[in-house]
């Protein structure tokens, strides 16, 4: 066994002291659940405490060297990190246990064997993911950072609490700076994507649209959109991150950028629901959210002017708006998913299990750990200075001069119509008449929302039985004869009761097309404005790839 003990093997176990905690030594113990410790109380009751932390709740194990303070230089150590649920399930907090390795004579041994406890947490943290395909661990993720997204604190998200995390991870990672609008989309357009294991966005919606319409426009785009891609949100729309959360049945709302952080730095992948939206000019746009007209878009858009309140501008926006309903006259087609009924309550998912800690872990503080020794590779980012793709360091801060620009009208002129879609058999062009067992409605509409996902922000909860992943678009229907009641009572609390408040109708699709009868409005995908004219899209079910835990 590793710690002096024979065996080298697995499962590691072994007897060591924690550093800077008074007692006897721990047993600890890893394996394929996660790692174990148990110690002893003093005296000849010994009353043994134990605490385990899942494999899943682990993040990473960091050797390290004595430091100034430490006479004896020939310890070694490691601390194994992780993040558990707390104790009501309601949030995630790091834990942290360092131990003292003083087997051997020198630091080298003693330095072995921590390494050896290192490599047995990245195992037991691989085992635990084998049922899923995980990221490339020996290419480095990509991450692109909007300076301007939101209340513009992206970079400070970066610093404050995402590097750290990844640091102790090991996720290896280049930070990219968007210096403007349609940066990123440029980037990926032309990325050598063999470079990298995946895509990690650092902003709102607004970005990863981007990120997936330069896949897109790639000639390789059928393999380039199924590209990993990660989601820390960072905006002010941050309905993706949202709904991975509900979906993950993690505790989002109490830390959404650590609860994002971890989907990455696991690395699993799970399959996401894409659509392909068609405009009248021809243009072909790849969405991962929801399109839309009516109440909601308007919200989305026209709130804009209050972006630097963060998410809060929705809410606000919605009293002003309620107060003056506008109908907007359309025509309404869809092939109706054949799998789900609408207007359901949604299930109750069973609570995730814990890992099981008796006590708030005394944490032990970073300044009070000892040094970190410098690794083999080069994994811990310095936090100070981000780098740009070519190496060369960018102070953080540079990057948010630029205006922040809305709408996709003009922005891609060189958006060719590449896309002669296997997919598209399913739908006929824009300008055919749909198929016969498609239905359709012609009314006026307060609103008319089709979603993939269950948040489109993240307070508004639109589709309740949404997953990432069930192939199924749900078009949330508001027709002009609804009463205003209605519509207070659904904006006062998007957060899925809506689905059975009378005059909203809730109706699952794989394919949707929307014909305004009126000279203009805000047609919304993901977010974005695109121009107001008849639009169709259909559902490209599980051909993206999200990280997740
Ligand atoms: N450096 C930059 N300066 C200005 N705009 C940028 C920059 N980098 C990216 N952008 C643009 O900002 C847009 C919005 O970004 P993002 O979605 O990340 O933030 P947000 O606050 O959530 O925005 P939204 O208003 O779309 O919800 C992106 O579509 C992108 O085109």
């Amino acid at each position: 066994m590793a710690g002096g003990t024979e065996k080298p093997e697995w499962p590691l176990q072994g007897q060591f002291r924690r550093y800077k905690v008074k007692g006897n030594p721990c047993d600890i113990r890893i394996d394929e659940t996660g790692f174990t410790v148990s110690s002893k109380g003093d005296g000849a009751s010994g009353v043994v405490k134990q605490e385990v932390l899942k494999a899943s709740d682990l993040v990473g194990c960091m050797c390290m060297k004595a430091g100034p303070a430490e006479a004896r230089t020939h310890l070694a150590f490691f601390t194994i990190f992780a993040y558990p649920l707390n104790d009501k399930g309601k949030k995630r907090r790091r834990v942290t246990f360092s131990f003292e390795v003083d087997k051997e004579d020198t630091f080298e041994k003693n330095l072995e064997i921590a390494e050896t406890w290192r490599s047995g947490v990245y195992r037991a943290i691989r085992i635990f993911g084998t049922a899923n395909p995980q990221t490339d661990k020996s290419k480095k993720l990509l991450m692109l950072i909007n300076p301007n997204s939101g209340p513009g604190k992206a970079q400070q998200i970066y610093k404050k609490q995402v590097a750290s995390v990844f640091g102790e991870a090991e996720t290896d990672h280049e930070v990219i700076i968007t210096e403007r609008a349609n940066h990123a989309r440029e980037i990926v357009q032309s990325l050598n994507l063999a470079k990298y294991s995946g895509i990690v966005i650092l902003s709102g919606d607004g970005l990863l649209f981007e990120v997936y319409n330069g896949l897109f426009e790639r000639p390789d785009w059928e393999q380039a959109i199924q590209y990993p891609i990660g989601m820390i949100p960072g905006g002010s729309g941050n309905g993706l991150a949202r709904s991975l959360g509900q979906w993950l049945n993690e505790p989002y709302l109490a830390n959404p950028v650590l609860v994002s952080t971890l989907n990455v730095v696991y690395g699993h992948l799970s399959p996401l629901d894409l659509a392909i939206v068609q405009t009248a000019e021809g243009k072909r746009l790849l969405s991962f959210l929801s399109i839309g007209f009516g109440l909601i878009s308007d919200i989305d858009i026209e709130s804009e002017r209050l972006r630097s309140i963060g998410e809060a501008r929705f809410v606000a926006w919605s009293f002003i708006r309620v107060a003056n309903l506008r109908k907007y006259p359309a025509k309404i087609s869809f092939k109706r998913a054949q799998r789900k009924t609408s207007n359901q309550i949604p299930k109750v998912r069973p609570p995730l299990m814990h890992s099981q800690t008796f006590e708030e872990e005394p944490e032990v503080a970073s300044e009070a750990l000892p040094d970190h020794l410098p690794r083999s590779q080069s994994v811990v980012q310095e936090v100070e200075t981000l780098y740009t793709e070519d190496g060369s360091g960018q102070e953080c801060g540079d990057g948010g001069q630029q205006n922040h620009k809305r709408g996709v009208e003009s922005e891609n002129e060189s958006n060719r119509d590449n896309h002669a879609l296997t997919d598209d058999c399913l739908i006929p062009d824009l300008n055919e008449p749909v198929p016969e067992d498609w239905e359709t409605i012609e009314d006026n509409f307060i609103m008319v929302h089709a979603t993939y996902q269950s948040h489109i922000a993240t307070d508004a909860f639109i589709a309740p039985e949404a997953t990432p992943n069930d192939g199924i678009m749900w078009i949330m229907m508001i027709r002009g004869s609804t009463p205003k009641s209605s519509i207070a009572k659904l904006l006062l609390g998007l957060d899925g009761t809506h689905v059975n408040v009378p005059g909203i109708e809730m109706i699952p699709v794989v394919a949707l097309r929307i014909v305004p009868a009126s000279s203009n409005g805000y047609l919304n995908v993901d977010g974005e404005v695109i121009p107001w004219g008849p639009v169709q899209a259909h559902i490209l079910p599980r051909r993206g790839n999200i990280m997740t835990r």
